[in-house]
């Protein structure tokens, strides 16, 4: 067992461990630069602006396509003709990171690209701006994809450091290799260098592990943890006993009513929502095509209308998740992320801000929960990062908005762990927490199985009752007959006719009203006898 003894004095040696942190040091610091520059080139490749995604572009492609060696050599041995010159440790850590940031980008990118796009709308839709949603809502949600590759070029470049012995860096490999040039003995002194190798990627595979687990949403659910992105400081007010879920309607009335005091507005016949001639059309075609309809304060409008018809593009076009192309949107009197020259309206920066200044609320068909905070955390994110409300004054408020949606006991359930029904429900009183003045509901009901459909439109019902103003794109039109003071049939990108529910659905004057109520009536009792 000489070799062995061979091997372990070599593992131990003084001299191939002082190689080893200088591999180590080059490692950390350039993985460290290469992922920083490597989030500013992975945002730029998915900016709109050609010219910025393009630059990112031909930076990834010439150094993903160059070997490091030749980096290196460039960094080393032509910077110094115009007057730049490095040590061999400060070269290495050029290279390394300037190489390191191409392959990191795409890493980020794709990570990027993994989470659900409608997730950054719906923050959007909070007056949550690109950088907060990035930070608070993206990135957590990228990271359980971007990680295990990230630790795989971490390991990849722990053993690449190698490569710098080109450049006299005197590192792990190179002090292996300069034993071996003296006493050639080839398979203890690699052996003992492998171990170290070994030992070294093995921290950083724990080192991964450890950060996996602290990002999984679900075990930081059940331990409580804080993990170190995408949450912020754990709530800590108790859970207040779960109020029961079948409220009376009276109670849930109630509840709504006080918690939207400010947003109810005072009754007016001042429209709260004015629409001029709006215009939206995708490519060739026109989704929209002049519509003019306003919305008084309190009154609640139900949008009725074919698939297609332009509805949800309506309502996205209200708060500016879209553009408009023609026409006019105000709501409160304003502009939400436009500026008015020249008698046209000019996009604004920060659209985001503008809603949240408006009071525009909106909640989706697919509910678009965030996904990486509980029913509680989701409620309190727009109040806290937009709204700047203290964390424990959020808290309560959101606690409350949860009890007047029958779902206190649900507080710290990931979205995952809710029906469908429940999400729905929390996505409202999430929409409700940014004291909205207005708000959007598109086909809130349209994904629900049948019999979830009734919490959400309860709570609904709770809410127009309270005063709130609301425009809802629905197919429930025995709940519009109920709930809405008026109805608008849309057809292809034009108001066919709107008026009171009974007028509307019932008494309808053009024939392509019928013709729609007709099938969806049907609809209706086919799913009933179903
Ligand atoms: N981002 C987009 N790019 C291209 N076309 C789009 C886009 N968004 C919507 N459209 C098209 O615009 C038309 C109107 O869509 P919209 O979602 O507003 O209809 P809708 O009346 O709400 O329909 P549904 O009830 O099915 O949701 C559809 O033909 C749709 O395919």
């Amino acid at each position: 067992m000489e070799w062995a003894t061979e091997v372990l004095s070599y593992f131990t040696s003084d001299f191939l461990w002082a190689g080893a942190v200088l591999a180590l040091q080059i490692t950390v610091v350039s993985m460290v630069i290469g992922l920083a520059f490597g989030l500013v080139l992975a945002l730029m490749r998915i900016s709109e602006y050609r010219l910025i995604s393009g630059i990112a572009w031909v930076y990834i492609w010439v150094m993903r396509g160059t070997p490091l060696l030749l980096q290196l050599v460039f960094i080393f041995d032509a910077l110094p003709l115009i007057g730049l010159k490095f040590d061999s440790f400060t070269t290495a850590v050029i290279g390394f990171s300037l190489n390191q940031a191409a392959f990191s980008a795409e890493i980020i990118r794709g990570g990027i690209l993994s989470v659900n796009p409608q997730q950054a709308v719906a923050a959007s839709s909070l007056g949550m701006g690109p950088m907060l949603t990035l930070r608070r809502i993206v990135l957590p949600q990228a990271m359980r994809a971007i990680l295990p590759a990230l630790a795989n070029d971490t390991i990849g470049m722990l053993k690449m450091t190698s490569v710098a012995s080109v450049i006299f860096v005197n590192e792990l490999t190179f002090r292996a290799q300069q034993i071996v040039g003296e006493n050639f003995k080839f398979f203890t002194v690699f052996a003992g260098a492998g171990l170290i190798y070994l030992l070294l990627t093995s921290i950083i595979s724990i080192a991964q592990m450890l950060i996996e687990r602290s990002l999984d949403p679900e075990r930081r659910q059940q331990t409580g943890s804080r993990g170190w992105l995408g949450r912020g400081r754990r709530t800590t007010a108790p859970a207040p006993a779960a109020t029961p879920v079948r409220a009376t309607k009276a109670s849930r009335v109630e509840a709504v009513r006080e918690l939207i005091p400010a947003a109810a507005p005072a009754a007016s016949d001042e429209p709260f929502l004015q629409c001029a001639n709006v215009w939206k059309a995708y490519g060739e075609r026109d989704v929209l095509k002049g519509i003019s309809f306003n919305v008084k304060p309190g009154e609640v409008v139900a949008v009725i209308g074919p698939s297609g018809s332009g509805k949800s593009t309506l309502l996205r076009l209200v708060n500016h998740l879209e553009s408009i192309d023609q026409g006019e949107i105000r709501v409160g009197g304003r502009y939400v992320g436009y500026v008015k020259e020249n008698g046209r309206l000019r996009p604004t920066s920060g659209r985001a801000k503008a809603r949240a200044e408006v009071g525009v609320s909106m909640v989706f068909q697919s509910f678009n929960l965030f996904a990486n905070l509980t029913a509680l955390e989701n409620i309190m994110e727009a109040p806290v990062r937009v709204h700047g409300v203290p964390r424990a004054e959020a808290e309560a408020l959101a606690r409350r908005l949860l009890a007047a949606v029958g779902l206190s006991s649900h507080a710290d359930h990931l979205p995952q762990h809710l029906s469908g029904g429940q999400q729905q429900r929390v996505a409202i009183a999430r929409a409700l927490a940014v004291k909205p003045r207005l708000m959007l509901f598109d086909e809130p009901t349209s994904a629900l199985d049948p019999e979830l459909v009734g919490e959400v439109l309860n709570v609904m019902r709770a809410l127009a009752e309270a005063g709130m103003t609301m425009i809802i794109v629905t197919h429930e039109i025995r709940f519009a007959r109920e709930v809405a003071d008026r109805v608008v049939f849309f057809d292809e990108g034009s108001i066919v006719e709107e008026g009171a529910p009974a007028d509307i659905l019932d008494k309808p004057s053009k024939e392509r009203t019928r013709r729609f109520l007709s099938v969806i009536g049907n609809e209706v009792a086919d799913e009933e006898v179903a």
